[in-house]
Formats: structure tokens, sequence, C-alpha cells
């Protein structure tokens, strides 16, 4: 059997390997990141091919194919692609002509190299791979495979777990796993919402908006992107962990049950989703508990996209201010902080111990 450790360094199997036998590159350790996907562009084609492969997801919506299909190649393929697209073109990076979750994903992604090869050298290989659109796990889980990684940590970038995104990313690996001919050994990283550099940094960054603001806001809203409540009572944690951020930040800022709140935003569709809702929740502090300043933050979110700069900064402040609001402080996502990428290091880390030189 040909083994790439003990070859020499031409890569030639020193026991027995015929002269045309193919040659095998230096072992790496390859860490893929993984994100949600965004459409290539806004027009109606490209906005309805990324919404056919992300809403065609049973993890993401899981009714019955023979139902939710019709529905969606019908009905809701044939309205949404124009109003997402509409909404994609008040936020798209015009100069890159791309959304802001692929220019900032490349960001990050180009921060980690940095620390991991300061830290390990050509060791390590870093890239990212969407998981609908592109690009592609699979093209990037052959690249890797290409370029000599005989093992690979996938790192799906949302801080808690969800069906409908860390485990459909997973997914989506072990699928591209399938079709290597020499799979490489593979590590998935854990969620890490109660990571405390992960809290410690998204501490930071709310100290620096409130210490920022005009007049210091009243209450921190923690907007979660939302699922349906039955997924909750189905078994997925995500909920529960999204809870358990809000209360390890207010504990990290030394504040109190009143000063800060969480609530879900996205609803899709006609069922329940995760309560409260932030566009209703934020409309009912200024209406009924006449709350003027409020701050924003979205601790679900590694990376600014669609969900945060057009449904929160747009839709939830005009929410808020039609109720009587004054003051909307969006606190921006983590994405290249410093300290961010340096919490995402030490994930990764931890995640390689064993499989590299430390
Ligand atoms: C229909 C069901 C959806 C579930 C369940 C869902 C869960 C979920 N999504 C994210 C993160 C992101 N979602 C984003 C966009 C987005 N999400 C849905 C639907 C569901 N998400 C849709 C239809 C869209 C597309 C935009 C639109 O048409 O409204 C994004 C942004 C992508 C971008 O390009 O900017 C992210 C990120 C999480 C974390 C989550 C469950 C925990
Ligand atoms: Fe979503
Ligand atoms: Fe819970």
């Amino acid at each position: 059997m040909f083994d790439s450790q003990n070859s020499d360094a031409t890569g030639t199997c020193p026991v027995h390997a015929p002269a045309d036998h193919p040659k095998v590159k230096p072992a790496k350790v390859g860490i893929l990141i993984a994100n949600l996907g965004t459409p290539d562009a806004t027009d109606y084609w490209s906005m309805r091919r990324y919404l056919n492969e992300f809403l065609s997801d049973k993890r993401v919506v899981d009714y019955s194919a023979w139902l939710w299909q019709p529905l969606l190649q019908l009905i809701i393929l044939s309205k949404r692609p124009f109003s997402s697209g509409a909404a994609y073109r008040s936020i798209w990076n015009n100069e890159a002509d791309e959304s802001p979750l692929l220019t900032i994903t490349k960001a990050q992604t180009a921060a980690i190299k940095d620390v991991m090869q300061q830290r390990h050298g050509d060791q390590v290989r870093v890239d990212f791979c969407m998981r609908y659109g592109n690009p592609s796990t699979k093209s990037k889980v052959r690249e890797m495979v290409e370029a000599g990684c005989t093992k690979i940590l996938f790192f799906p970038l949302y801080p808690h777990y969800a069906g409908a995104t860390s485990a459909t990313a997973n997914d989506q690996f072990f699928r591209a796993l399938m079709e290597e001919k020499w799979q490489p050994i593979a590590r998935v990283v854990e969620p890490y919402f109660e990571e405390p550099a992960y809290i410690d940094a998204l501490a930071k960054s709310i100290e620096t908006a409130y210490a920022n603001a005009e007049t210091k806001p009243e209450k921190l809203v923690c907007s979660y992107h939302g699922v349906p409540e039955r997924y909750l009572r189905e078994g997925d944690p995500y909920h529960c962990q999204c809870q358990k951020t809000t209360r390890l930040l207010k504990e990290r800022l030394g504040w109190s049950d009143t000063d800060i709140m969480t609530t879900f935003q996205s609803r899709f569709g006609p069922e329940e989703w995760l309560k409260p809702y932030t566009v209703n929740e934020v409309a009912r502090l200024a209406e009924e508990d006449g709350v003027k300043n409020i701050a924003v933050c979205a601790p679900a979110f590694s990376a600014d996209c669609i969900e945060t700069l057009e449904e929160i900064n747009e839709e939830i402040k005009e929410s808020f201010e039609e109720a009587g609001g004054e003051h909307f402080t969006y606190i921006p996502c983590l994405n290249d902080d410093d300290a961010h990428i340096q919490a995402l290091a030490g994930v990764i880390d931890r995640n390689l111990l064993g499989w590299i030189d430390q």
C-alpha cells in the first residue's frame, strides 16, 4: 500500500511503486470554513437558482416533497426572487460585484489563513466553501485533496448548532467525501456559542458601540435568526444555545436582565417560529414601554449579510421608528475583527489537536 507519510521527497513509494505510479504530495491538513451561500447576482434567474437550492433542502424546510415542491416551484419561486433580488440590490457590494456575505467570508478566510500559517506554516491549507451556490463544498474538498490534504477539519461558521445550518453544511461535506477515491480523514468543528473568546469579542463590540452612541441605548436586543418553533420541540438545540449566548453576554457585560433581551427574526411561511419576533418586539418596546433608544446585535451571524444589513438595519429599524422609537443603533457582526479571528483561530487550534505539531 502506498503511504505518503513514508514516501520520499519526490512522492515515490520507497517499497514497490511502479514507475508510472501517481505522484503523492506531502501530506497537509485542510481547514475548510463553510458559510451558508449567497446568490451570484441579483437578477431573477440567479436569485431563483439560489433560493431553489436553499429552500429545497429538507434540513431547512422539512415538509414532504409532494406538498412542498409544487408550492415552491409554482408560487414561491415565481415571486420571491423579485423581492429578495431587490433586497440584495440594496446591500450589494457593487465594487466587487458580490454579496456582502461573500466579501466578508473571503476577508475572514484570509485573516484565519494568516494566523494559521504564522502558527503552523505549510502544514495547513485554509479555504472556504458555501453550502448553497459558489464556491461549492464539493469543489473545495476536491481542491484540498488534489493539494495533498490527507486530513480535513470542516468548520461551519455558525456559533449555534441548527439542523438548518450546521447539520446541512456537514451533510454536504460528507457527501463530497463520498466521492473521493482516497478519502481524507475528517473532523467537524463543534458550535462555539459559549466559547469565552467569542463572548468576549461580542461584548467588546457592544461596549464600543455603546461608547460611540450619541445617547446610551436603553436596551440591547440580541436578534437571532429564527427557525420553526416545531424544530425546537423535535429536538433541535438552537433555541437553547441562543438563550445561553445572551446570558453569557449579559454576565460578561455585568448587566441586569432588563438591559438585554433575546428575540428571533426572519420568519418564513405560515408556521409559528421561535418567539418573540424581533420586528414585533422592537415596536412593542417603543409603543408599550416607551423605549426611545435601542441597540440591536445579531450574535447568530458570523458575518453581515442580507438578514442583518437589510432586515435588521432597514425593516426592523423602520418598525421601531414607526412605533415611536427615536435612536436605533445596529451593532455589526464580528466579521473579520481581530478579536473574532483570534477566537475562531482558538477554536480551530483546539480541534487540530493531535493532527499537527502545535
Ligand atoms: C425557510 C426557512 C429558513 C430557515 C429555517 C433558515 C434558518 C437559518 N438561516 C440562517 C442564516 C442565514 N439565512 C440567510 C438567508 C435566508 N434564509 C432563508 C430561510 C431560512 N433560513 C431565506 C429564504 C434566505 C434568503 C434571503 C431571503 O430571500 O429572505 C442568510 C443570508 C445569506 C446572504 O446571502 O446574505 C444567512 C446567513 C441561520 C443562522 C438559520 C438558523 C439557525
Ligand atoms: Fe436563513
Ligand atoms: Fe430553549
